[in-house]
């Protein structure tokens, strides 16, 4: 038998780390097994559901490199076929045209709270044989009045429900519609579900999907429910309250498989091991070893998460998604040093791509201006002798190589006597107008010559223009 499993959301909004977490579960459990992963797009809400949210989790899905095997399969398509199920369980017997109205309905709702009971269909038109003048009924399941429905979950164990404590739920609306827990049993069936891995907000409504499984022939599927990632305010995470969609960790300089990492690791575990390699997770992962209890999200872990990632990732890798931070700052990686050799000399360093980006910019695009307090600091009258004389000597400089550079840097604070940093730090103003950058020497190699000699005398400049109109009416500097 292939393993089957599914990530079946409702495309309501974005996919958000909770839901994420859910289809990495899933997902991970159909490679480990060698089975299939199948995205169902459960839409049957048209209200909410929309085409936006449809691409949001597609590419939220893609991002995180949680690729199906098939679908996206649409609930909204399928409705012909969840009307025939429901003939086909009239038809046995298993469910019932129900005519009371949503009046009626609630009235006897009323009763029963009055007099302490659960409230719950009362079942008066189970064996109901004439339709009744001017209502358009509504389909129930007839759930069996007795025994138990025993769910053997893959991470909770055996959980047991008695029939006596379950609805006749509706199948079909008035209007003929089905409902979700039709829906959800006609297409686990249909496409040969054999494991279903979601949420335990899930879990209520196993038993009567198993019925319905029943009541049809057929085994129900293998159920695992996963327990609920939870906010700050340990509320669950949800489209409506508080989640944070998989796509804005993108957008803040994540890679994927830091996310990854971080959402595997919350609430299973294997041994004290932090940092998984997807390989490492499809071969580790055992849905046993899930929590049952929720788990806290706690983004500074994650941001912990991404820094190891970006240090150790491979520099290629990491460039493939610092390019898209780039063009999201009008970059062309194309138009300056090599990417790769900009990923190594940061990675040390950047906690996200996101920073990455930002400080890579000198290296492909020229500046205004400086940083204020920096440019104030380092760029003095009394460093621009030396500045000048290390712009002659790099513009003499035999090649162009970080090692070079930082000879000629040396030589130069021999020759004033000054420490390195004294003229490393106005360098490196001069040429990325701010204090931070990697090694000064790699720095240069990277911004090429052409370019650090062009901003050498920019700051040169700077520095003359600075001292005419600062200086006061006796000639003396006053910043
Ligand atoms: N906070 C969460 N933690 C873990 N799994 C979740 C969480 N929220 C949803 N899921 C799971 O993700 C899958 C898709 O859920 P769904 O699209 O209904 O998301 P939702 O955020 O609950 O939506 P809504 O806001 O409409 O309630 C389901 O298996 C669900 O159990």
């Amino acid at each position: 038998m292939t393993v089957c499993t599914r990530f079946a959301p409702s495309p309501t909004g974005y996919l958000h780390v909770g839901g994420a977490r859910t289809a990495l579960f899933s997902w991970l459990y159909a490679r480990k097994h060698g089975g299939r992963f199948i995205l169902r797009m459960e839409d049957t809400d048209r209200e909410r559901s929309s085409v936006e949210s449809v691409n949001a989790i597609l590419e939220g899905m893609t991002w995180l490199g949680l690729e199906y095997d098939e679908g996206p399969f649409y609930q909204t398509e399928r409705f012909s076929r969840y009307r025939e199920i429901v003939e086909q369980l009239l038809a046995s017997g298993h469910a019932y045209l129900c005519y009371c109205t949503r009046e009626e309905l609630e009235a006897r709702r009323a009763e029963q709270i009055a007099r302490k009971e659960k409230p719950r269909y009362d079942g008066r038109c189970r064996e109901r044989q004439s339709p009744r003048e001017g209502v358009s009924p509504v389909v129930r399941f007839k759930n069996p009045l007795e025994g138990q429905v025993l769910i053997r979950d893959l991470v909770r164990g055996t959980v047991v429900f008695q029939n006596s404590e379950l609805d006749d739920l509706i199948l079909a609306r008035a209007d003929g519609t089905p409902t979700y827990n039709l829906t959800v049993v006609v297409d686990d069936m249909d496409m040969g579900m054999t494991h279903v891995i979601r949420g335990d907000d899930h879990l209520n409504n196993t038993p009567r999907q198993s019925n319905i499984f029943y009541a049809l022939g057929k085994e129900p599927p293998v159920y695992g429910h996963v327990p609920m990632i939870l906010g700050p305010d340990r509320q669950r995470l949800s489209k409506r309250h508080g989640a944070v969609s998989v796509i804005s960790y993108r957008e803040a300089g994540y890679l994927p498989e830091a996310l990854l990492n971080y959402l595997v690791r919350l609430g299973w575990s294997h041994g004290d091991q932090e940092v998984f390699s997807v390989d490492e997770m499809i071969k580790l992962f055992d849905i046993a070893d899930v929590n049952q209890s929720a788990s806290i999200f706690n983004p500074e872990k994650l941001l912990w998460l991404n820094q190891q990632y970006i240090k150790k990732s491979e520099p290629a890798h990491i460039a493939h998604h610092l390019s898209w931070h780039l063009g999201r700052l009008g970059i062309d990686p194309s138009e300056g040093p090599d990417l790769i050799a900009v990923v190594q000399a940061q990675q040390e360093r950047a906690k996200t791509l996101v920073e990455m980006a930002h400080n890579s910019v000198p290296f492909y695009r020229d500046f205004d201006g400086y940083e204020e307090t920096a440019a104030r600091k380092h760029l003095k009258a009394s460093v621009r002798e030396p500045l000048q004389d290390l712009r002659d000597r790099f513009e003499k400089a035999q090649c162009w190589e970080a090692s070079t550079l930082h000879e000629i840097l040396l030589a130069t604070v021999e020759r004033y006597e000054l420490k390195l940093g004294k003229l490393a730090q106005p360098l490196r103003v001069a040429v990325m107008g701010r204090p931070i950058s990697p090694p000064i020497d790699v720095t240069l190699e990277l911004i090429g010559r052409e370019r650090t000699l062009a901003r050498i005398d920019q700051a040169l400049a700077w520095m003359s223009h600075r001292e005419t109109s600062t200086a006061t009416p006796s000639g003396h500097e006053t910043a």
